[in-house]
């Protein structure tokens, strides 16, 4: 499948995207569902979904917990020109269909910087698992999380 073109058509036409969307996300959905009830009964103490349109599909409401990757949005735009099939007129439709970065980083729990190297990026990670584990933040949509703790970690973040 070609993505690049058919990216092209969708992010052009909310109709098509919607159409696109109405086909893939109960896919996604399964999937996830899956991945779930199998870590379960494994009892993994912690697992992470990776989830584009989190906020926009309300998904957050079946996560203890959220983390946003932000990175400054010059570097964004510098990390986007790499990208094979970039052009301007389809990221400026991409973000026109998202939610804005400083409304994600002020609704989520956590915020790690992606902007000042892999290094501290992985500091910060390893912070929060440690900070979830410890709060009792174990199956997803189940156990609750310290949010006094959560607070403090996600401000010093920001
Ligand atoms: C249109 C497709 C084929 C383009 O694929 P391609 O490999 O070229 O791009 P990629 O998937 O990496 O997406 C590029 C950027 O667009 C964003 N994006 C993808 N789908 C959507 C969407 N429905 N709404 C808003 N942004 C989107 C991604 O977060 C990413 O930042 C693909 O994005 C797709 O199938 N999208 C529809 C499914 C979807 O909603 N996926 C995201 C949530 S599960
Ligand atoms: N912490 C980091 N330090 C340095 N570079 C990073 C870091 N995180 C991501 N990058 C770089 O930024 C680019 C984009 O990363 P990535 O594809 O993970 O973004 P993304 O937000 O998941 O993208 P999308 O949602 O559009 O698929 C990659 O080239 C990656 O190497």
């Amino acid at each position: 499948m070609d993505r690049t073109l058919l990216g092209a058509r969708v992010f052009a036409d909310a109709t098509l995207l919607h159409r696109l969307e109405q086909i893939l996300h109960p896919l996604v959905r399964e999937a996830r569902e899956r991945f779930l009830a199998l870590e379960r009964r494994r009892g993994t103490p912690l697992v992470v979904l990776d989830i584009p349109l989190l906020y926009e599909t309300s998904s957050e409401r079946t996560c203890d917990a959220v983390a946003v990757v932000s990175a400054p949005l010059f570097l964004q735009w510098q990390r986007l020109r790499h990208r094979p099939n970039f052009s301007e007129a389809r990221v400026v439709a991409i973000l026109a269909r998202q939610l804005p970065d400083a409304q994600k980083r002020r609704r989520a729990d956590f915020v790690i910087p992606s902007g000042l190297g892999k290094a501290l990026t992985r500091q910060h990670i390893a912070h929060i698992v440690a900070t979830l584990v410890r709060g009792g933040a174990g199956h997803c949509d189940a156990l609750p999380v310290d949010r006094a703790r959560r607070h403090q970690v996600s401000k010093s973040h920001a």
